[in-house]
């Protein structure tokens, strides 16, 4: 991120001048950005940037406890620079956030320099490889640094002192923020799509009950239940792939806009990778907690892969914005989009379904049989139905409020469901338009489009209360869309194992004995118990102190 940031808001002379270091690893950088009492509020943070014309230099502080940078990644122990989100204050005016790039370290022998306090914060969530993250700490005492070390394309201050701001929108500050989130929902298909190989795999090839006259047991990948829960996850996976190299198209197609000061498509940038990173995390996390579930006892096992790739995955829910704090930024837009509906203004863009609100408040579903649902007609208009539906909803009682911004948190909540909604409802389109693309490869089309429509289909079935609520369905079109999911389950079965080779994880990568591509899983669980460091004795380390007199006092109590 550091590298980003020098990108985002550093001058055409300072990326010359600190980029090629970066690249070459002479400095090694971090974002340091949030603290101890403020992450989601950025605007917030406490550490303070002040000019001093005296000397031409900027006197970075941190003035309480709280101000103290709390959780950069690599701040801890291996950067010698830092990125430092401060206040910036010159001529006694405090100007809010802006970017700095501070020298923590000497590059001689790596010492913190004068003023300039550093550490680790501590173990964190598990024994996941997180924990080889130093995630840091960072107090500065008046630590100096040249004027020319603010990042100044977006906002200057002259060598008098005065500050100037250019004539781009101050939200670009967040554009690192941007690169990243849009970055985390491929990192999430990446994720989700590692745990679903793991969990198919071993339930191909994991039999329990079912045996008819001593035969073999039943594969439990054919049961309904383990199908109901496990390929929905299966489909996201691929879900979670397109979106995301959609969402990636859409921010290469803004930074080129923001090349020629175009800024018209820099709301659904941040609408789009803000809404996206919430729903695709937050469905991974819980996604790869399933798939250990759908794994039995052995997916509890260190050597399964499952713990680890959950403990290192599940703080994406938090990182580069807690998710729900991101959903209320999209609901924000979302609101924005619905007063502007009356004065004429076609919404663009992914939003621009909101443009039909006079159809779609009123349209009804013409789904009659479950095949029906097989139409992505008949999906896409319900998925707008729902999600306008629910906005105008949201609109309306925040309108019944004494102020708007009273009305918008009463309705938090509500807004934060509208906000899933259209969400998802970008990522069954995004879907759907990948399955209409030409797609090589023998029947591969219609395995995406069966995905697509386990997508479609099991999301309106788990939220199937907002299509009811909001009228978009019939409580019959409901139960025919579980039917025809049931169907959809039952041609994926046959194609489930090859749709997850399809990732082509090699075993080093999966890191799993349960997810082996040759299934060959009990020696691989046996074999891997033997390596465990408590089995290099046979009588255990403590027996000699604490059992032994322990069973013996009993023994002798039981002769009595
Ligand atoms: C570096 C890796 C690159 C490659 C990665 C490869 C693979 C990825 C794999 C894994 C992930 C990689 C790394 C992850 C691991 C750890 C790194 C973690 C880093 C961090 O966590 S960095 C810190 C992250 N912190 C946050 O996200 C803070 C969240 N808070 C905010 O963003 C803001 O405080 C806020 C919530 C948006 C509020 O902003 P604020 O200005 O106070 O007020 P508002 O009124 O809400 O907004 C004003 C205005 O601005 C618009 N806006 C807000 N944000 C943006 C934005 N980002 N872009 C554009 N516009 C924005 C907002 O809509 C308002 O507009 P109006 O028109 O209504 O005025
Ligand atoms: C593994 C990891 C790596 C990180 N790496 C970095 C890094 O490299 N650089 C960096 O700068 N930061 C980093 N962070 C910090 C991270 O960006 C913040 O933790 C994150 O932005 C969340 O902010 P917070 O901790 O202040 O949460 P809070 O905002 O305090 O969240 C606490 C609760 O309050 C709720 N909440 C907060 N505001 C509102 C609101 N307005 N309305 C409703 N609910 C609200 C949240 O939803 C949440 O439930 C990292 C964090 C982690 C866990």
């Amino acid at each position: 991120m550091f590298v980003p940031a020098i990108k985002g808001q550093g001058t055409e002379e300072q990326q010359k001048k600190w980029l090629p270091l970066a690249y070459k690893f002479q400095i090694i950088g971090c974002y340091a950005q949030t603290e101890l009492g403020h992450g989601s509020n950025v605007q917030g943070l406490e550490t303070t940037a002040t000019f001093d014309p005296m000397t031409d230099e900027f006197v970075i502080h941190s003035p309480t406890l709280t101000s103290s940078k709390w959780w950069p990644g690599g701040l801890g122990k291996a950067s010698t620079h830092a990125v430092v989100y401060a206040r910036l204050i010159t001529e006694g005016k405090d100007y809010g956030i802006h970017g700095f790039i501070v020298q923590l370290r000497s590059l001689e022998d790596h010492s913190p320099l004068p003023g300039v306090t550093l550490g680790d914060i501590g173990g964190k969530f598990g024994s996941g490889a997180y924990n080889s993250m130093d995630n840091g700490v960072l107090r500065f005492d008046h630590v100096r640094i040249p004027r020319d070390q603010m990042l100044m394309r977006l906002s200057q201050v002259t060598r008098e002192g005065k500050y100037v701001q250019s004539d781009v929108p101050k939200q670009l500050l967040y554009g690192t923020m941007v690169y990243v989130r849009q970055s985390i929902v491929a990192d999430a298909s990446k994720a989700l799509s590692r745990a679903v190989c793991i969990a198919v795999r071993y339930s191909a090839i994991r039999k329990q009950f079912g045996s008819q006259d001593g035969g073999p047991e039943t594969q439990v990948l054919n049961y309904r239940t383990q199908q109901s829960r496990l390929f929905p996850l299966l489909a996201s996976a691929y879900a979670f792939r397109f979106v995301g190299d959609w969402l990636n198209w859409l921010y290469t197609d803004v930074t080129q806009k923001l090349e020629v000061k175009d800024y018209s498509t820099l709301q659904e940038a941040h609408a789009c990778t803000a809404g996206l990173k919430a729903v695709t995390t937050s469905a991974t996390a819980d996604a790869i907690e399933e798939c250990r579930k759908l794994c039995g006892g052995h997916g509890y096992l260190n050597s399964s892969g499952l713990p680890e790739l959950f403990a290192v995955y599940v703080p994406a829910c938090t990182y580069e914005g807690d998710n729900v704090v991101l959903l209320l930024q999209v609901a924000r837009i979302l609101m924005k989009t619905v007063s502007q509906l009356t004065s004429g203004k076609q919404p663009v863009g992914t939003m621009a379904y909101m443009g039909k609100v006079q159809h779609l408040m009123q349209s009804k579903c013409a789904v009659k049989t479950a095949e029906d649902w097989l139409n992505p007609a008949f999906i896409q208009e319900a998925f707008e139905a729902r999600a306008l539906r629910m906005a105008v909803n949201c609109a309306q009682n925040i309108g019944q409020a004494s102020n708007q911004e009273e009305g918008f948190y009463e309705r938090s909540p509500d807004l934060l469901e509208a906000a899933v909604a259209h969400i998802q409802l970008i990522i069954v389109t995004k879907f759907i338009e990948k399955v209409h693309q030409d797609i090589p490869g023998h029947g591969v089309k219609e395995q995406l489009q069966n995905l697509c429509n386990v997508y479609a289909l099991y999301t309106l079935h788990k939220h199937l209360g907002d299509f009811l609520a909001t009228g978009s369905l019939t409580p019959k079109q409901g139960a025919l869309a579980n039917e025809q999911l049931g169907k959809l389950y039952a041609q994926v079965r046959p194609n489930a194992v090859a749709l997850v080779d399809a990732f082509n994880y090699t075993d080093h990568y999966l890191g799993s004995v349960l997810g082996r591509y040759d299934g060959n899983v009990y020696p691989a669980l046996y074999e891997e118990a033997w390596k465990d460091p408590l089995n290099e004795t046979v009588v255990p380390e403590g027996y000699h102190e604490y059992l032994r007199p322990l069973l013996k006092q009993q023994l002798k109590l039981s002769r009595l």
